[in-house]
């Protein structure tokens, strides 16, 4: 997919006072719901600027461990832009199904207009769902796969969102978690550090989305190690879980399987 530059303009982002005296918290769910729902009009195009691209290789590694087949029925968790649901509408094929669930409503307009804008006839496959990850609205052992890709490090409650996860997919099933790496290296999470102060908020400045992007920083640091993460999906049921160090270890996949 090639990189696209133009920015829309974010006319629905609320205004910044100009001096930034206190970085407002983002603690709550309704606090992110707002967040995502502020960034969606740039969301993309800064992902593609600030990964290099970079987030298109991961996402595809996330959807490839999901296990997810021709014909299957799947679900991708907070869904966003539909990234990743796009990649998994393309992996089940038209005799396939794929639920894609958020609680943001730009961010589903977003993909509601990419899916009409592309001319994949797969992409007829993919049913966006308003819904919340703590609450998800399917039935016990309803999907042969799952993803969740940067999703679950914002999840106020993320051992309600894995026991979720875990009550919707079929036995023997996986969900692939993609998301930042909460490195126990110093360098790499100095790296990280460096990349949000230096360029990325800066540049979401520009945006007057400076706050949010800053949000990153404190999110990865209240995130679960790869360990925990292991830990975590043991804990919820699954009988096997693996995390995968990626993107120079900046990233980190966990693939646990029912
Ligand atoms: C797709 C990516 C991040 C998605 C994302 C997740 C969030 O939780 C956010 C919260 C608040 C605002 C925005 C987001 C958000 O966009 C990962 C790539 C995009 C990142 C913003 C990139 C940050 C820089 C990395 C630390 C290092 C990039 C290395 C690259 C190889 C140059
Ligand atoms: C960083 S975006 C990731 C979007 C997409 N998965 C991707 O990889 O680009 C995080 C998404 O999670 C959603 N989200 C956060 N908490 C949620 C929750 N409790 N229920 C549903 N969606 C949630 C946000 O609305 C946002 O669209």
């Amino acid at each position: 997919m090639a990189l696209q530059f133009a920015f829309p303009s974010t006319a629905g982002a609320r205004r910044r006072p100009e001096s930034r005296s206190i970085i407002r918290p983002v603690r709550c769910a309704d606090d992110r719901q707002a967040l995502f729902n502020r960034i969606a009009p740039v969301y993309d195009n800064l992902n593609d600027l600030f990964s290099l691209g970079m987030h298109r290789v991961w996402k595809r590694m996330a959807v490839s461990w999901s296990g997810v087949k021709e014909g299957d029925t799947v679900l991708d968790v907070c869904c966003g832009s539909g990234d990743l649901a796009f990649l998994l509408s393309e992996k089940v094929g038209i005799s396939g199904k794929v639920i894609a669930l958020d609680f943001s409503k730009e961010q589903l307009q977003i993909a509601a207009a990419r899916q009409s804008e592309q001319s994949k006839a797969c992409y007829k496959n993919i049913e966006w769902i308003e819904g919340d990850a703590v609450n998800l609205p399917f039935s016990r052992s309803s999907f042969d796969a799952a993803t969740i890709g940067y999703g679950l490090r914002n999840i106020v409650d993320r051992r309600k969102a894995m026991e979720e996860m875990y009550k919707v997919l079929k036995p023997g099933s996986k969900v692939s978690i993609l998301d930042f790496n909460k490195s126990t290296s110093s360098l790499n999470s100095s790296v990280q550090d460096w990349m949000i102060d230096y360029i990325v908020v800066p540049i979401a400045s520009g945006y007057t989305l400076a706050d949010e992007y800053q949000y990153l920083k404190s999110s990865i640091k209240e995130y679960l190690t790869g360990k925990e993460l292991e830990q975590l999906a043991g804990e919820v049921g699954f009988y096997v879980a693996k995390f995968y160090e990626i993107g120079a270890g900046l990233m980190g996949n966990l693939v646990a399987t029912r």
